[in-house]
């Protein structure tokens, strides 16, 4: 059993609180990723997790067990880093099995133990290689190799694939995945990087300022952001934000914003008054061009669009400011036509003004 339970930790550097009264429940097997912006905590909470850094306040257990005070290498987890640390001078085979040897395992076990974590990652090849004859993907393998070998607990990964080139990053983070369903591993991975988060994730843990601002899983975060923060902080593009005021007839209110005028059920909302004035998100992926019947359209000029493959984004001037969306059919427009596009009312996303929550009655 490996479930962790961070409870009122908080964390100070001197007399600055970077994390304040942060409680964190993560289940037995899960792969929990810990999201935010450069700064909000992250690499400190994971540092804690496994030990390396003292926890001003607050207990740490895994498995049941507090580990609040326990050194790194009695808490039962394995940790990976940015920098692949390898040590130079020795195989890649002994690299992996340092740790065991270190703990008197008999050779013929770590003779299988490598095997066996070295096929899994595709070093079955390698194993005779020093670690400068290796490439970044390869050497951030073995890294991992290294700290699987150990049969954590727990493992623990700090931004493990910022070093790579973006194809190896996707490749890596597939087998990372893949390697999780086969280990059933409890993992807790650390990056800023929002499609990263998305793609491996079971649950997100987004952090802002040393404290969590939503958690859910992808989709959960994704279609019903909490806040206007985890809402511009996920996809890609980015959401398009509108300041609207609000206006209330029987059981729809229409928001408003210059030429713009979307139509949503008011029951669905929270404090839709006619005069209020609220913040409006809306994803470019859940937009295209208006087709007939459509409701809230918005109309605007072609000034740019942006070719990403299979689809396209285009950015249009709607009253003298820009907004995008994203369509399939990019390629039967040009820039500088009149265009209308629009997006479904379940998909508008409404929040406060003064404190950035959603207004969203089913919002997390
Ligand atoms: N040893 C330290 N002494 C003082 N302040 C520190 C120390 N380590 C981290 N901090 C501060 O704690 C805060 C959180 O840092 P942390 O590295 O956990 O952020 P992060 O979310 O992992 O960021 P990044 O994505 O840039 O690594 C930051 O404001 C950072 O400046």
């Amino acid at each position: 059993m490996a479930n962790i339970k961070c409870t009122r930790i908080r964390k100070s550097y001197g007399g600055h609180t970077v994390i304040s009264d942060l409680n964190l429940d993560i289940s037995d097997h899960e792969f929990v990723v810990f999201l935010g912006p450069s700064g909000c905590g992250k690499s400190t909470m994971l540092r804690m997790i496994a030990g390396l850094e003292e926890i001003s306040d607050g207990t740490v257990s895994i498995g049941g067990r507090d580990v609040t005070h326990l050194p790194p290498g009695e808490r039962g987890v394995a940790m990976v880093f940015q920098s692949y640390a390898l040590y130079p001078h020795m195989s890649v085979y002994d690299n992996i099995a340092f740790g065991l040897r270190r703990q008197k395992v008999p050779a013929e076990e770590i003779r299988r133990r490598v095997d066996q974590v070295s096929n899994l990652l595709g070093l079955g090849q390698l194993l005779e290689r020093k670690p400068k004859n290796l490439s970044g993907g390869q050497q951030q393998r073995v890294a991992m190799a290294r700290a699987m070998i150990k049969t954590p607990k727990l493992f623990l990964f700090d931004e493990p694939l910022s070093n790579l080139d973006a194809k190896l990053r996707e490749k890596l983070r597939t087998e990372i995945r893949r390697m999780h369903l086969e280990l059933k591993t409890t993992t807790i991975f650390v990056t800023h990087d929002q499609l990263e988060a998305m793609t491996i994730a079971d649950r997100i843990v987004l952090m802002r300022a040393g404290a969590i601002e939503q958690q859910g899983t992808p989709s959960e975060i994704f279609d019903r952001p909490a806040t206007r923060f985890v809402a511009d902080f996920i996809g890609s593009p980015a959401m398009n934000f509108r300041e609207c005021s609000v206006h209330v007839e029987g059981d729809r209110a229409e928001l408003v914003s210059g030429s713009i005028r979307l139509k949503v059920p008011a029951k669905d909302y929270r404090d839709l008054v006619s005069g209020a004035r609220v913040e409006v998100g809306l994803r470019p992926s859940k937009m295209d061009i208006a087709a007939e019947g459509d409701v809230n359209i918005i109309s605007g000029t072609v000034v740019l669009i942006e070719n990403m493959g299979s689809e396209g984004q285009v950015i249009v001037d709607v009253d003298g400011r820009e907004m995008s969306f994203v369509t399939k059919a990019f390629r039967t427009i040009e820039a500088g036509q009149r265009i209308n596009f629009s997006i479904d009312p379940d998909n508008i996303h409404i929040f406060s003004r003064d404190d950035g929550r959603s207004l969203l009655h089913a919002a997390a």
